[in-house]
């Protein structure tokens, strides 16, 4: 598939000598999802920034539907939505005209029936001469997403957006998220709530200190990096493993009471059978089992913890 943002070699470094972008390569596929996942001060924002052409890149390039964002600025600009992490919506304006105002700013001809697509899409129809201060919290984020792709831009940058809100607007955001997509929207978001790229995304970029550590699909990624925990609980404790367990890389609670065994999802077998019959075999009694699955969050925390050591 066409890459629909490429960004080559990227690095910022701030004035004040700090460098928040270390020579990053990413390309968003048409019409993909895709997450950017990081700790605090990563460099989301500040990648999104450079690639909408808000900060200027130290070195590097970006370019967008094919225009370079420094040289061909006003047509790659033109194929990006953002919406910024703040809300920045003019209060006493109504939802209709707010939305007619930015498309103007982008000096794109008046089209009513588009913005009524749009406002009918995000469900904000019925309150289109609404003033934006007797909005809800959840109406006046799709605002700022009405606004955002009132110049019927390509691709539509989402800053954090579901930071501070509550798990209903979240779930809210998602459905307008998918809607978007459906209609062949490509969303970057960037997000540090692993629920959220495990949700949304198709595909998982992890960022940390100004690097991108993987790009992957979401799929593959936690298949590949899945592994799941088979818990044993036993009815006395054990004070050393049988050597047959041993043998399974089984491994003896903490408490001795326990055994342990991580296996791989994705294997043709996963030995569970022959463990049991070896556990009954070494005279063991078992009085519950228990499995975990590793999500996407211990997938992250690991790079990220790895990255740091
Ligand atoms: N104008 C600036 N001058 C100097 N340093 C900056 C500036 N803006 C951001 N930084 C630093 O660059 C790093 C990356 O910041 P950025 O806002 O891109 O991170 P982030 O991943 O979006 O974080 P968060 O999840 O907290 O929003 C941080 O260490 C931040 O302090």
């Amino acid at each position: 598939m066409a890459s629909m943002v490429s960004v080559q070699g990227l690095s910022k470094i701030y004035d004040d000598g700090f460098k928040a972008l270390d020579s990053v390569d990413l390309e968003i596929e048409e019409g993909e999802v895709l997450a950017l996942l990081g700790p605090n001060g990563a460099g989301k924002t500040t990648l999104i920034s450079a690639i909408c052409g808000i900060a200027t890149a130290t070195s590097g390039t970006v370019t967008v539907g094919g225009h370079d964002n420094v040289r061909d600025f006003r047509a790659a600009r033109s194929m990006i939505g953002l919406v910024p992490q703040e809300l920045t919506i003019e209060n006493f304006e109504t939802v209709f005209n707010t939305v007619r105002f930015t498309r103007g700013l982008f000096g794109k001809p008046r089209d009513d029936a588009y913005l009524e697509k749009l406002l009918r899409q995000l469900t904000l129809w019925d309150k289109k001469d609404n003033r934006l201060l007797t909005l809800s919290g959840g109406m006046k984020r799709r605002v700022m997403i009405a606004k955002a792709l009132s110049h019927e831009p390509r691709v539509l940058f989402l800053d954090e957006p579901t930071a501070g809100v509550d798990v209903e607007l979240r779930k809210e955001m998602w459905d307008v998220m998918r809607d978007l997509k459906g209609s062949g929207v490509t969303i970057i978001l960037t997000t540090h709530y692993i629920e959220e790229a495990e949700a949304m995304a198709d595909r998982v970029a992890v960022i940390n200190k100004g690097e991108i550590l993987l790009v992957q699909d979401k799929a593959e990624l936690m298949k590949q990096m899945g592994k799941k925990t088979l818990t044993v609980d036993l009815d006395a404790p054990v004070d050393s493993l049988p050597d047959s367990l041993a043998q399974r890389g089984v491994e003896l609670g903490a408490d001795r009471k326990s055994l342990i065994y991580t296996y791989d999802t994705a294997a043709r077998k996963t030995g569970i059978t022959d463990l049991l019959a070896d556990i009954r075999k070494a005279g063991l009694h078992l009085t519950d089992v228990h499995t975990k699955q590793s999500s996407l969050e211990d997938i992250f925390v690991g790079l990220v913890t790895e990255d740091a050591a």
